[in-house]
């Protein structure tokens, strides 16, 4: 943690609002100094004798140069958002304002602040711990209902404080089996073995049901990758748009137009599809043509969910059966569409039936609103309980694997009992992974990692 802490003394000041349109921007200012460093370029109230929470108006002046007029919003630490001193200056949003003000602080002794460096105060300060703070990133990408709800909730605190308290239980069971280690000659038994292995077992329930949330908390924070597939033609380009309502991939009349993969979003009841929009599957001697099939094929081991389209005009039932083997040989769930279903005749209809498929006409956008439903019940995301905790983070994930793991050992260690140092060493195992998710154990490339994927001012 050295150079965090050491740079923790500097205050640190960063745009806060987005650079470009709107009507006002923030300048942040964080740290020791940050109250008196404004007060020397605020014409004003004196800042340093206003109460915390408190708004200003006045001028900001490089010497006897008006700046802009502007208000400024104190809040006196530990009480704010990284729990040191904090300013916010709310000026008018001129990117010529922004440089001069952000120059002349950090002329007055403020630096400019790193990617995610007031988030990582919030943290080392204790206003946060770090799964909060990565959900705070989550939640500045959040684009729908679902995303935003799976980071809200663990920005709120979400399974973290459930996993703190469980934490501290076993801390006390570790700290008796080693003070056992002390008395080794004297076989004693301070830790009482039933005690210890109830304890296990509650957090192996937790954890492992946190295990479980992962596929769908990564649905939700991530949308679920889609892909059409079929042959050259059936209609996929159109399906698209029928589904993004737009004219985003080329339609045409020539077979194998659809050259390069195009992906694009829809969100459906809150839940975001990521829709890839692939080449015809089919053996090709066109060079180019060959790249996009064998893309297709790795672009379709990708999604989570396979849209195989039908051309009814097209494939005959033999061709469809021999294609669907290879989409069942990916593993990967699939719906069957049987497309330009406004060329079909009723009779023809049945003899679709044994693919138990749904009959769309993208070009008529006929059954494209129920397809979307399908798609909907294919992710199960109805049986969501909106309290349910979700692990939507990869990091998390294998921390919690990691702890699993040392549980088991844990409790192989009961039941087939070893002496107190091997318990002691796996628990201690169980204790870092855990603690890896709420920073109570982190590093500094682990916090680097972390805090340099946000944006600056974050
Ligand atoms: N202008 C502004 N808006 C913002 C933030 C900010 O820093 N500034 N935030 C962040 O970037 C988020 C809000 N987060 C915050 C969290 C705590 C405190 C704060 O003042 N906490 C005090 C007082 C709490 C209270 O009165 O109940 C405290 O914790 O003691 C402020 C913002 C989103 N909006
Ligand atoms: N009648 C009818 N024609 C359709 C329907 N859907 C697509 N088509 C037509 O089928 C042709 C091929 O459609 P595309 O969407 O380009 O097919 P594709 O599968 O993307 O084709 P590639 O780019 O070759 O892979 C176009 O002429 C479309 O207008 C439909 O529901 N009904």
């Amino acid at each position: 943690m050295s150079e965090n802490t050491i740079t923790q003394q500097d205050t640190i000041v960063a745009l806060a609002t987005a650079n470009g349109n709107g009507a006002i921007a923030v300048v942040r200012l964080s740290g020791e100094h940050a109250i008196s460093i404004c007060n020397e370029v605020f014409r004003g109230k004196d800042l340093s004798t206003q109460p915390s929470h408190t708004i200003h108006f006045g001028t900001i002046r490089d010497g006897e140069e008006i700046l802009d007029e502007v208000l400024v919003s104190l809040f006196i630490g530990p009480n704010s958002y990284t729990k040191e001193h904090v300013v916010e200056i709310s000026t008018h949003n001129s990117s010529y304002i922004i440089e001069r003000v952000i120059n002349l602080l950090i002329k007055k002794g403020a630096r400019a602040a790193r990617p995610g460096e007031f988030t990582l105060r919030a943290f080392l300060n204790g206003g946060l711990d770090l799964s909060q703070a990565e959900a705070v990133a989550d939640l500045i990408a959040s684009n729908s209902a679902a995303s935003h709800q799976v980071a809200m909730q663990q920005m709120r605190g979400g399974f973290s404080n459930q996993l703190k308290q469980l934490r501290e239980d076993l801390i006390t069971f570790a700290s008796l089996i080693e003070l056992e280690l002390d008395f080794s000659e004297e076989d004693v038994e301070f830790a009482n073995r039933e005690q210890l292995k109830v304890l296990i077992l509650k957090i192996y329930e937790v954890i492992n049901k946190l295990i479980r949330s992962f596929e769908q908390g990564n649905v939700m924070k991530n949308g679920v990758p889609v892909v059409i597939a079929g042959k050259p033609n059936v209609g996929k380009s159109t399906l698209l748009n029928a589904l993004l309502n737009e004219e985003r991939a080329i339609v045409s009349d020539i077979a194998g137009t659809t050259r390069d993969t195009i992906e694009d979003e829809i969100n459906i009841n809150g839940v975001t599809f990521r829709f890839i929009d692939t080449a015809g599957i089919r053996e090709t001697a066109d060079v180019v043509e060959a790249i996009g099939v064998e893309r297709t094929r790795e672009k379709m081991k990708l999604a989570r969910l396979i849209v195989y389209l039908v051309d009814p005009t097209q494939d005959t039932i033999s061709e469809v059966l021999k294609q669907l083997e290879e989409v069942k040989s990916l593993d990967i769930p699939y719906v069957v569409i049987v497309n330009k279903a406004d060329l079909l005749a009723d009779a023809e209809r049945a003899a679709f039936d044994v693919l138990e498929a749904s009959f769309i006409s993208a070009k008529s956008q006929d059954g494209v609103e129920e397809l979307k439903d399908l798609l909907l019940e294919q992710v199960n995301l109805k049986g969501l309980n909106a309290d349910d905790v979700m692990v939507t983070n990869i990091r998390h994930l294998e921390a919690l694997k990691n702890t699993q793991a040392a549980l088991e050992r844990v409790l192989g260690g009961i039941d087939n009992p070893v002496t107190s140092d091997f318990l002691a060493l796996d628990i201690r195992q169980a204790l870092y992974h855990l603690g890896e998710i709420t920073g109570q154990v982190s590093t500094d490339d682990l916090l680097d990692n972390i805090f340099s994927k946000f944006c600056i001012g974050k």
